[in-house]
């Protein structure tokens, strides 16, 4: 069975805008677990339609751990989005990624622990596999977006709660762990798409190399913005690529991504809340 394609794309620091986007406005859109971080840019790219969300808000106004994660998939996918790409700042923890470096994530370590991490909870429990929480599909689609730079195709992103940096001796213990990149706001994101059915892949881009290496300084804001300032044009041309890679139509996903909820929900029919149910409209009512 064949479905219309619509693109999600989610921008981090220094992405709160795409430009060429075919009839573009602002939609507010309203779901049931608050506001998402900002108005979302919808138009078409290429003839499939695209959606754009500011993370942080335009302006940056949210910190990692208050930006509505379950708000911004749910209007998401309440707008039909089939997939979504995150792009993302991050810190290395390996001296071969390079601040200008782009990495396709494909494993986290979820280190965050001040934030709402899933749509489901009393009333309706489910547990969804996020063993392999990025789609290789969408991420190998990225990787053929992004040209002029150097791009890793896999690596670990530990999700750290900040917003400060991490210390010296976390970055450490990170790198040992067999973490690759650091970054704030991959966590819960990853893990909320996959409960909505969603594909998800994350682009990240290298802007420092946290405070872990001998031969370069503690990372500081003023870094972080100077790389996005030089490297966000090929994240935005990456975006303006991936349409015509994608088509404007698409199979069911490969991997599953988009019926992760079919063996999942635990909570008999007869013991589910209504309320929770009504609230989970867009993410589950494929099974509910
Ligand atoms: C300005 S550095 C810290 C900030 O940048 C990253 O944001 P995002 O992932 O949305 O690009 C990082 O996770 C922090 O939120
Ligand atoms: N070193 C770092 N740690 C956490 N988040 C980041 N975002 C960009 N650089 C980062």
């Amino acid at each position: 069975m064949q479905m219309e394609t619509m693109i999600g794309v989610i921008g981090g620091s220094g992405l709160y805008d795409i430009a060429g986007l075919e009839g573009a406005s602002w939609v507010k859109v309203k779901t049931p677990w608050g506001a998402p971080s900002d108005q979302i840019l919808v138009g078409r790219l290429d003839g499939v339609p695209m959606a754009f969300l500011p993370r942080h808000g335009r302006g940056h106004r949210l910190s990692p751990s208050d930006v509505p994660y379950r708000a911004n998939i749910d209007a998401l996918k309440r707008l039909g989005c089939t997939d979504v790409i995150s792009v993302s700042a991050c810190g290395s923890l390996r001296a071969d990624y390079v601040p200008g470096d782009f990495v396709i994530v494909d494993q986290f370590i979820d280190r965050t622990f001040a934030r709402e991490k899933s749509f489901f909870g009393a009333g309706c429990v489910a547990h969804v596999s996020v063993a392999d929480p990025t789609c290789p599909r969408l991420g190998a689609a990225c990787a053929q977006a992004i040209s002029g730079v150097t791009v890793h195709i896999g690596g670990t992103y530990l999700a750290m709660e900040g917003p400060q940096f991490s210390t010296r001796a976390e970055s450490q213990m990170y790198r040992a762990w067999g973490a690759d990149v650091i970054g704030m706001t991959n966590m819960p994101e990853a893990k909320l798409a996959r409960e909505a059915e969603l594909c998800y892949a994350s682009v990240v881009m290298v802007t420092d190399f946290d405070c872990w290496h001998e031969s370069h300084g503690a990372v500081d804001v003023a870094q972080v913005i100077a790389t996005l300032t030089t490297n966000s044009g090929h994240a935005k041309s990456m975006i303006a690529r991936l349409p015509a890679l994608l088509g404007a139509s698409r199979a069911p996903c490969p991997h599953g991504c988009d019926r992760a909820l079919d063996h999942a929900i635990m909570t008999a029919p007869t013991a589910r809340d209504p309320d929770l149910l009504a609230k989970l409209d867009a993410i589950a009512g494929r099974v509910l």
